[in-house]
């Protein structure tokens, strides 16, 4: 869906006048535009606007009737343009692995060429003339859709959607005519408006030159060409065709920046900040959210060069709410958290249909104040959370006074309170020590009340009690508990031990090799309802206070797959006791199975209902 901008309708309203004027010129204006006056190379006049070329014709007539074939000209060339490459980039993506690879590199160096370049090879090969000049463009503009549709055809095919239909037996060109293209035809549009104020201006060079349109005929190149000769003499008449060659390429680019602007503003604006080329193509549907969420991840994929870390990750958090995040290392817990927190490193990439807290895109610029004040972070080691060097008072009021604009004594009032309500006795002491005269426990509680000083609406703990002895992990997750009682305050709390993450959150998404594979409610889970055979694995492997002493615990084998080896099917199969045939080349859709309870898994109904273990 296209939202309308102002840009969009000045855009669409210039090309909409400019096509009215190429139908009513040559019939309103045609004999003006070849009666001989008599008087050669005029200047302008009230007679000759633009005065008269070098056959005493009036140049202004001249420029309004060659609209027309400008016009067809460029619209012919780029539909070319678009057919040619539209159906080169599927034929790419429908081809064997190894021809696509070539055709993509082919494509890469066809791409690499200005496309005038190219165009003038084509049109010295057809020989001068409207037609061939046309043909000419068309093809060089060819091989800049051809890549954007293999690119897009390629990251839409691996989705959900894409993958049911083809487990359905829907027939190739059914899924590319009826999932593919229809989910790629909104960059497709934003690139063929790009294209026909390109194919204008090299259309206008080709004619310029004298490899276009030959005389009689004539477009705006031609005029343009004339009108050069008398440049001195009648600066006016190269103005006219000059004027409308760039005054139409300006709408037309008006309409290009409209639609992309149109079909997901928050998306046009990343890339800026980003400074990337054309986004992905994303799934068809956003995931449903609550009115009141108050953060949406929609479809984030991390990436680091090629490899994709986290991809397709959608959830939501609601104020108030605990969202547990629980799999194994390596399936990308952190990432998605540190996507949230705009942490993650240098050396990743991320990109989603939404990230947001709130209002706050988390994706395009941010105010530094609000990401800092909004959001706190706990981190997993303690020791390394604060500057060994500085005390923990320096460290706990410099976020305040910072971001704040607290004075000294104000913000050391606060920090002392912070640290009072995480229960750490002393708390005035406290601040004048460095972190290491604290202990671990102590630590990692001053750590949460750095984390809440500025009283976020959102807390990101990253297994913040994986470091600590049983005893002081149970005094931090009360801690939390109240915290989140105490103050609404929302969390997303990181854990690889479900046993924790069942005690302390109120939703839990178990994520597997980059994605979430079960999303279901605490009750659901402690009830044994859980329906992905990952999730009842873990549930299996964890020790329960019923656990027989000498009773051998149940251990998952294998390892997951690094992302750079995860299989095309299901990440889980190899380790899976109920896999099936499609696990190993189709990706499991994501099934709902109750109110925010669902799982990604083709054997989700072979997987017994009863308590887990
Ligand atoms: N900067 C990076 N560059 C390349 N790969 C990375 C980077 N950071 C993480 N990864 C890889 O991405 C995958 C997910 O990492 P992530 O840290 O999110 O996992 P995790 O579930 O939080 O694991 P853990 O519990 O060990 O922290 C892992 O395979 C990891 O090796």
């Amino acid at each position: 869906m296209i939202r309308r901008s102002k840009g969009l309708t000045a855009g669409l309203t210039g090309l909409g006048l400019i096509a009215v004027l190429a139908v009513v010129a040559p019939p309103v204006w045609g004999d003006d535009a070849t009666a001989l006056s008599g008087a050669a190379r005029q200047g302008a006049s009230g007679e000759h606007w633009l005065g008269t070329d070098a056959l005493g014709r009036d140049v202004f007539a001249r420029t309004l009737v060659a609209t027309r074939l400008t016009l067809v000209m460029t619209v012919l060339a780029t539909a070319i343009a678009g057919t040619l490459g539209v159906l080169i980039g599927t034929a790419v993506w429908v081809a064997g692995r190894r021809v696509r690879e070539i055709g993509l590199r082919l494509i890469d160096v066809m791409v690499s060429y200005p496309a005038v370049i190219l165009a003038l090879a084509v049109a010295t090969i057809l020989g001068a003339g409207t037609v061939a000049s046309v043909i000419a463009i068309g093809v060089a503009w060819s091989p800049a859709f051809a890549r954007l549709t293999a690119n897009l055809a390629a990251s839409v095919a691996g989705r959900d959607f894409v993958a049911s239909a083809r487990l359905l037996g829907v027939p190739p060109h059914r899924v590319l005519t009826r999932h593919l293209l229809p989910n790629i035809a909104e960059p497709l549009l934003v690139l063929l408006s790009v294209a026909f104020a390109g194919t204008l201006t090299a259309l206008s060079g080709l004619s310029f030159i004298g490899l276009g349109v030959q005389s009689p005929s004539y477009d705006w190149g031609l005029l343009l060409n004339t009108g050069l000769e008398a440049l001195y003499t009648n600066p006016a008449e190269a103005l006219g065709p000059a004027v409308a060659i760039t005054l139409t390429g300006v709408f037309a680019g008006f309409v290009g920046d409209g639609l992309a602007a149109g079909a997901d503003p928050r998306r046009g604006r990343n890339a800026a900040v980003r400074g990337r080329g054309a986004a992905p193509a994303r799934g068809p549907e956003p995931a449903p959210v609550p009115d009141d969420a108050l953060l949406v991840v929609d479809d984030l994929r991390v990436s680091a060069g090629d490899v994709d870390l986290v991809a397709g990750v959608s959830f939501h958090v609601r104020p108030g709410e605990i969202v547990g995040v629980v799999g194994e290392s390596g399936s990308g817990k952190s990432l998605t958290a540190m996507a949230a927190a705009r942490l993650l490193p240098d050396t990743v990439h991320a990109d989603a249909r939404t990230l947001r807290l709130d209002d706050l895109d988390l994706l395009g610029r941010t105010s530094p104040d609000r990401l800092a004040t909004e959001i706190g972070v706990v981190y997993q080691d303690p020791t390394a959370s604060f500057n060994p060097a500085l005390r923990v008072g320096g460290q706990l009021t410099e976020v305040l006074r910072r971001h704040r604009g607290l004075g000294r004594a104000e913000a050391r009032a606060r920090a002392e309170q912070a640290l009072k309500d995480v229960h750490i006795t002393r708390p005035a002491a406290r601040l004048k020590q460095h972190p290491h005269e604290l202990s671990g426990g102590m630590r990692q509680r001053a750590m949460i009340a750095s984390a809440l000083l500025t009283g976020p609406r959102l807390l990101i703990a990253d297994e913040p009690t994986t470091a600590l002895d049983v005893t002081v992990q149970a005094e931090i997750l009360d801690l939390l508990r109240d915290v989140n009682r105490r103050d609404g305050t929302a969390m997303l709390f990181i854990s690889h031990d479900i046993g924790v993450i069942a005690s302390l959150c109120h939703r839990v998404l178990v994520m597997y090799a980059g994605r979430i594979v079960e999303e279901i409610p605490v009750a659901e889970l402690r009830a044994g309802r859980a329906r992905h055979p990952y999730t009842r694995a873990l549930l299996a492997a964890t020790p329960r206070l019923d656990t027989e002493p000498g009773e051998p615990l149940a251990t998952i084998p294998g390892r997951p797959p690094a992302p750079a080896d995860r299989p095309a099917g299901c990440a889980f199969a190899s380790r899976c006791g109920h896999v099936r045939p499609e696990c190993a080349d189709v990706p499991p859709a994501f099934v709902p199975l109750g109110d925010l309870h669902g799982a990604a898994c083709h054997a989700v109904e072979d997987v017994p209902t009863e308590r887990a273990r």
